[in-house]
């Protein structure tokens, strides 16, 4: 329909002198107009060029005014060359409007004698409101009080093209009424009939634009993790902190010093297999990449689990859930002292506990893995801080945790088929928060006040809490935020104050009290982003949505493009590894 329209307009006139006019008086879409404008140019059809974005239009009156003349104009026409005509005998001849409007301005331009007669005061007026209107209805430029002028009489509106420019259009070399019908293709019907060689074929456009290359983006959760980041350090130097334990500010804690300079690392859960080399040995940077995360996620059974007064036999060590490390497969060393305090607070308890009743082994606690969570770094953290003469503490780390969730048949079944490579991500590459204050006498209300504190300045302010178990924490409270896509409560993370069975046997002098919470950034991220879906931000493409822009810092792409050819390219994986396909 555009292209009729201007094809057809430009046969009979010299120029469109504006689209965005040209569009609106057809009323046709802008948008429809300028692309076809810019095919019709892009085949010399026509001669287009840009213009401002903003033009004034006439109004509906304007162009009613344009067509049949200004209402003092039609006044003053109606009023006879000699003698006079009665008001009520003119209102009779013209339309309302024009009347009352014509009578104003007809009078005030002096053109006629007002009275009960009306009368012609000079014998010729020229309309030049009329004119004005036409030449702003042609794109014509006019002075800023004759604009002034109409726009007070609401005759005229400026129009702003919301997309892209506009353009001016004139004929071009290859002008024809209508566009000649060209093949895109040649095909075996045009060679069978022979008709290809009367056929004329659309040229190639060697300057269109291609897709747009999709990239430099952050992914969402380096984002929550960099928010996160700065909410720790935030609350530290915030001057006005409501809990008791002000004024000292968060630490990250390291999460990478307990690195064993190895070869290969080869990390097994009850589903699959992951090796990696090391990362100076490998060429290829996504390798390195896993890899790093491979060697920094390594640590024991012992700071995981045992250190944290859960016991040998809980579910979450089972060799389903947790990757165990192949090789090298145990710890060369624990602090033995602390051992041997934890085995008995495990065996028989201690420090007003009455432990587990069962007999703690040592080849477990021994056992290599790949942290479950980042609460292992706090352990660790926490056993170096009570070494030391007691001074109060606030810790947190974020980086990678390697869990599988709960198997059940269907999950394991499509695990190996479909969904393997995205669940596996979801397991391995995981990242966890644990962050935690350590302090004399703090209660559960410090603990709920920094939580409040801490998500609402991540955006999260509607909360609940439900009491939990957590075998390292009494008492202990789930955090649930409420996920407005999914119009219900979702459980985004897990705290509590760890039990003096996990501290006093590290040294903590006895009214020191330990508020921790954990969360993975998966949840919150969907929260504040609004994905439904979890596996949404692990796709091929995660869709960015609302933050498109940023620079692009994420190794996710590459390190999941490593993750696809190591596990669906099971030739690979089987003479390499000969570990068979996943
Ligand atoms: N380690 C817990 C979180 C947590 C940390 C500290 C205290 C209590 C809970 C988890 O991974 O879910």
């Amino acid at each position: 329909m555009a292209e009729e329209a201007i094809l057809g307009y430009l046969e009979h006139n010299e120029q469109i002198a504006d689209s965005g006019v040209f569009a609106a008086e057809r009323q046709l879409d802008h948008n429809d107009v300028v692309n076809v404008i810019k095919s019709l140019h892009g085949f010399r059809y026509v001669d287009a060029q840009n213009i401002k974005r903003e033009t004034w239009v006439l109004t509906d009156e304007g162009r009613k005014y344009a067509a049949e003349g200004s209402p003092e104009f039609q006044l003053f026409m109606a009023v006879p060359q000699e003698g006079s005509i009665s008001k009520d005998e003119l209102q009779k001849r013209l339309d309302p409007a024009v009347f009352k409007i014509g009578c104003s301005q007809a009078g005030k331009n002096r053109w006629v004698e007002m009275g009960k007669q009306v009368s012609r005061k000079v014998q010729n007026v020229e309309d030049k409101v009329r004119v004005l209107l036409l030449h702003v209805q042609e794109g014509h430029e006019i002075k800023q009080e004759d604009i002034n002028s109409l726009k007070a009489r609401k005759l005229i509106v400026l129009h702003f093209f919301e997309h892209g420019r506009a353009y001016s259009v004139t004929k071009g070399p290859n002008y024809a009424p209508q566009r000649k019908k060209v093949a895109t293709d040649l095909t075996r019907e045009n060679l069978q009939r022979g008709d290809w060689k009367e056929l004329e074929f659309k040229e190639y456009n060697f300057n269109a634009k291609g897709q747009p290359a999709e990239g430099g983006h952050l992914h969402p959760l380096l984002k929550v993790r960099k928010q996160l980041k700065d909410i720790f350090l935030q609350l530290g130097s915030d001057i006005f902190v409501l809990w008791s334990c002000a004024g000292y500010s968060f630490e990250e804690m390291p999460t990478n010093n307990y690195v064993e300079s190895r070869d290969v690392v080869i990390a097994a859960c009850g589903r699959c297999v992951l090796k990696c080399l090391h990362p100076t040995k490998n060429g290829s940077n996504a390798s390195a990449l896993l890899n790093v995360n491979l060697f920094l996620c390594q640590t024991c059974s012992f700071w995981n689990f045992d250190a944290l007064f859960q016991p040998q036999q809980h579910p979450a060590r089972d060799s389903h859930d947790t990757f165990f490390l192949q090789e090298p497969s145990t710890t060369r060393e624990l602090p033995e002292d602390y051992v041997e305090r934890v085995k008995r607070v495990h065996e028989v308890g201690g420090y007003g506990s009455r432990g587990y009743g069962y007999d703690w082994k040592r080849e477990e606690a021994n056992k290599n893995l790949l942290r479950t969570h980042t609460t292992a770094v706090s352990s660790r953290m926490l056993k170096a801080l009570a070494e030391k003469p007691f001074a109060p503490k606030r810790y947190f780390s974020i980086d990678r945790v390697f869990r599988n969730e709960a198997v059940d048949r269907t999950h394991l079944a499509e695990f190996h088929q479909i969904e393997g490579v995205d669940k596996l991500f979801y397991a391995m590459l995981d990242l966890g928060l644990a962050s935690l204050i350590c302090d004399r006498g703090l209660t559960l209300g410090d603990l709920i006040g920094v939580l409040k504190d801490f998500f609402t300045r991540l955006g999260m302010s509607q909360l609940r809490f439900k009491p939990a178990y957590n075998p390292y924490t009494e008492p202990s409270m789930e955090i649930f935020s409420y996920h407005e896509g999914l119009g219900k409560w979702v459980e985004i993370g897990n705290s509590g104050m760890f039990r003096p069975e996990m501290l006093l046997p590290m040294g903590f002098p006895e009214d020191v009290r330990v508020v921790a919470w954990g969360l993975s950034l998966e949840r919150p991220t969907m929260i504040l982003y609004g994905y439904n879906n979890i596996r949404d931000l692990f796709g091929h493409k995660v869709d960015l949505g609302s933050h498109q822009g940023e620079p692009n810092l994420s190794p996710w792409p590459r390190v999941k493009l490593w993750f696809f050819y190591f596990f669906r390219n099971s030739e690979y994986t089987r003479k390499h590894q000969g570990l068979g396909s996943l």
